[in-house]
């Protein structure tokens, strides 16, 4: 039976990152992958646990059909590994760090997908992306602008888009992740 594809969306700075590494271990325990993806961004930048590659190495893997799913934003190209269709077909979860730009694409290809969606405050969003201190103040604004352009809605077709609250501790959002996906923080042992 095919596992289902979890599409984990929202801004940058909202925490996505934060939240995979420390959802990591219980997803493994309880059958979801977490694949790293494959960007066009420095591999001095901090952050993200991730493959980092030239643009041309970049178009160079997407036109040989590495990826699953790829797009552009903020100037930098995202690809999502062709493996997880693998994983997928032995019957396994996948959660990515999708983008809300990209999401009626990746519905068309996994149109199982559970699309869910990172929120924060406005003002906590800035604050942590100044924190983080990856971007230049410039690429921040560019960043908080690019949120104006999508809208609120809460669903895409049929699909209900699942919204996960982070303006509060991590601790509280993977809990809350678990929660959603059915999977609890200690691995069942009955
Ligand atoms: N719940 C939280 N409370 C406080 N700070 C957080 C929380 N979640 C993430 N952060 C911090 O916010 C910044 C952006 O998080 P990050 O995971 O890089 O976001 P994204 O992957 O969505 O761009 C990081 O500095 C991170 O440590
Ligand atoms: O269409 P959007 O929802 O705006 O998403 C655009 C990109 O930004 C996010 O990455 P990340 O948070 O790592 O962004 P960054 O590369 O700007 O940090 C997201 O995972 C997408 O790859």
């Amino acid at each position: 039976m095919d596992g289902r594809l979890i599409y984990l969306m929202g801004p940058s700075g909202s925490g996505k990152d934060s939240l995979i590494e420390a959802a990591r271990g219980p997803l493994r325990a309880g059958n979801c992958e977490v694949v790293r993806r494959v960007i066009t961004r420095s591999a001095e930048s901090v952050g993200e646990d991730a493959i980092e590659v030239s643009r041309e190495e970049f178009e160079r893997r997407r036109a040989k059909g590495d990826f699953a799913l790829s797009w552009q934003a903020n100037g930098l190209s995202y690809g999502i590994p062709v493996r997880i269709d693998q994983w997928l077909a032995d019957g396994r979860n996948v959660l990515i760090n999708g983008s809300r730009g990209h999401l009626a694409e990746a519905q068309q290809r996994y149109p199982t997908l559970l699309p869910v969606l990172l929120t924060v405050k406005d003002e906590a969003l800035r604050e942590r992306l100044l924190r983080r201190g990856r971007e230049s103040p410039a690429e921040i604004e560019a960043r908080l602008r690019r949120n104006a352009l999508f809208t609120a809605d809460d669903s895409i077709g049929d699909l209900q888009i699942r919204r996960l609250d982070n303006s509060g501790d991590l601790a509280g959002t993977v809990a809350n992740l678990l929660k959603l996906l059915s999977l609890s923080a200690t691995p069942d042992r009955t």
